[in-house]
């Protein structure tokens, strides 16, 4: 087993559980040709800039997703603390915002003249879909983590010793691969399992369904981005 997935296992938690039952779709995700191509060093620069600005577009309808899981959090939550976790992550998407408008000047990439694409669309709209009053705080929470942790353990991948990720990639591979947000990773999950040790058996295969719909999303984005 790889380091990154028994890492994972240790908590022996149902998140462990589902993402060794869905290891395939797991792996697909995290390890897709377009994160292999940054950690070698072969990316396709027109790919990468592909990605920047539809991910962009992404982020930017994420932090409505974020917002109402914490919101869900706040009136839902058996645990304070969840409501600073959530509060951490989506306070940091403001930097990020930022950091994608930084990276899009350096590569003359114009985000004000990018359309999103039908498989960006998809997303977000899946997002919407969890976005209701309707959707349990449960299973938006195992989407959050899921989305999370799929771009943690990718560029986390890019970082590892002995890959030959270009320099001027380090820095989009540090955002989402660094210690810090492997720690946020590890909190969502720790939440999600708590979450799903207390969870009706409709919400567990609801919250199932959505870690495989994020994955399959996960998956479909980067092909997106590959052209
Ligand atoms: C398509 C996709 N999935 C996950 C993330 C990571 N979350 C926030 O940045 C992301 N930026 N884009």
């Amino acid at each position: 087993m790889e380091a990154g997935l028994e890492q994972l296992a240790e908590a022996e938690g149902t998140t462990a559980t589902w993402l060794k039952k869905h290891h395939l779709m797991y792996t697909a995700a995290t390890r897709h040709p377009l994160i292999l191509s940054i950690r070698d060093g072969s990316i396709d620069l027109d790919s990468f800039k592909r990605w920047l600005g539809q991910d962009y577009l992404f982020v930017r309808a994420f932090v409505p997703f974020v917002s109402s899981v914490l919101l869900k959090a706040c009136r839902e939550s058996d645990n304070n603390s969840d409501m600073e976790v959530l509060l951490s992550g989506l306070a940091s998407l403001n930097g990020e915002i930022k950091w994608f408008k930084k990276e899009a000047s350096k590569w003359g990439v114009v985000l004000s003249s990018i359309a999103p694409q039908k498989v960006n669309q998809d997303y977000c709209r899946f997002l919407e879909s969890l976005m209701g009053p309707d959707v349990e705080y449960t299973v938006a929470i195992t989407a959050l983590w899921a989305i999370e942790v799929v771009y943690q353990q990718s560029f986390a991948h890019c970082l590892e010793e002995g890959s030959r990720t270009p320099p001027e990639l380090a820095e989009t591979c540090q955002r989402w691969g660094n210690e810090g947000f492997g720690q946020y990773c590890q909190s969502l999950q720790k939440i999600t399992d708590r979450r799903l040790l207390r969870a009706t058996n409709e919400e567990l295969k609801k919250a199932e369904v959505a870690l495989l719909r994020v994955l399959e999303h996960e998956v479909e984005f980067w092909n997106m981005s590959q052209g």
